[in-house]
């Protein structure tokens, strides 16, 4: 009886000889009914997919389980990602685990507090660049390129999207062997959609499954290079050179993986949406107050981009969607406090007590 997570998989990953997995515990996250959400939206099936609940609490770990094994395999020494901070905060722990170096470029001021916390702890080597994500990128594809000893693992390296395939197999496993309608995913980079695609069709092609789902990718509003493309019917992304969004995790203008994840929804017979910040926070402040789940603004850009759907007629409540909660909402305390509550202040006990009983 395997345990559950990525490597229960092994079969249908890349081969890892001659190291131990590199592994903190990741996948086998839960799939939680959204019974509130789903009855406002009349859903009778309707299901978020919690990446939250990977070790360093994001789907990234799905990812990098696979590639820094296969690094630790290749023998590399420094591993480099650009990140909006995810990335970094997963790197950050599994080289820590592997015993090798890690340095992190992010956006400065915009990665979120969090995962900058995750990085510093995790004992990373921390580069905060002025400037977006995609800067961060070409500064790391540069240095890549005069220096041997750097391992870049940005999602263009397959090994990621392996990792993050798994995320498919285990919806089909927990929907007893079906497939939902729809898969709703935020897009950034265009990585994981991409990776999710794959999952399904290699169930497909091994009969494990007899039909397909549809995907669904929502973006930001101000950083939607392929949700534009995709309302004019291009095959290319309209790339945004000053990407704006809360979301800061899919803060992207210029998404590496952009033909994996075009052939992903054209394959699927999906489609690209977007949604503004505004619709966001909404929706993640919905998960928290209707259902317990706290994710970070991007990861709420599922929900808003599902409820815009439905509105659209696009998707029926009659389906079964999955939508992918891809990070904690920890990740961004700033953004939790945003949200806004009833906040006091007890004097001390007494006048704790009034206020407690006041506001039963
Ligand atoms: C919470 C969260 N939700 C969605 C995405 C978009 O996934 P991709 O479309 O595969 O990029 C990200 C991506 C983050 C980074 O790209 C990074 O960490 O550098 C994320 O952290």
């Amino acid at each position: 009886q395997r345990r559950p997570g990525v490597w229960r998989y092994r079969e249908l990953l890349p081969a890892v000889s001659g190291v131990k997995p590199v592994s903190i515990g990741e996948g086998a996250t839960p799939l939680v009914e959204l019974e509130n959400i789903g009855r406002m939206l009349g859903f009778r099936r309707l299901y978020a997919k919690n990446e939250g609940q990977n070790p360093t609490g994001s789907f990234k770990d799905r990812g990098m389980t696979v590639a820094v094994t296969l690094a630790k395999a290749a023998g590399a020494r420094a591993l480099v990602v650009a990140s909006t901070g995810n990335t970094a905060a997963s790197v950050s722990a599994y080289g820590a685990r592997a015993g090798l170096r890690r340095i992190v470029v992010v956006p400065r001021g915009k990665t979120a507090l969090g995962k900058l916390a995750q990085s510093v702890l995790y004992g990373a080597d921390i580069v905060e660049i002025e400037g977006s994500f995609d800067d961060a990128l070409r500064a790391v594809m540069e240095a890549v390129g005069r220096d041997a000893r750097l391992y870049p693992l940005n999602s263009f390296n397959p090994w990621r999207l392996e990792g993050q395939k798994t995320l498919a197999y285990e919806v089909v496993e927990a929907l007893g062997g079906e497939p939902p309608d729809w898969v709703v995913v935020p897009v950034g980079n265009a990585g994981n959609i991409s990776a999710i695609w794959k999952g399904f069709r290699e169930l497909h092609r091994h009969g494990l499954i007899d039909r397909l789902p549809r995907m669904a990718g929502v973006q930001a509003e101000g950083a939607a290079p392929l949700a534009r493309a995709w309302r004019k019917g291009l095959n290319e992304p309209l790339f945004v050179d000053k990407p704006e969004t809360r979301a800061t995790a899919i803060r992207i203008g210029h998404p590496v993986n952009w033909p994996k994840a075009m052939r992903a929804v054209r394959e699927s017979n999906g489609v690209f949406t977007m949604v503004s910040d505004r619709e966001i926070l909404r929706a993640q402040a919905m998960l928290a107050r209707l259902e317990g789940v706290a994710v970070e603004p991007a990861s709420a850009a599922s929900l808003a981009g599902l409820i815009k759907l439905v509105e659209e007629g696009v998707i029926s409540s009659d389906e079964t969607v999955v939508i992918v909660l891809t990070g904690h909402g920890l990740k961004d305390p700033q953004a939790m406090l945003e949200a806004g509550a009833r906040r006091y202040v007890a004097a001390g006990v007494e006048d704790a007590v009034k206020l407690v009983t006041s506001l039963a």
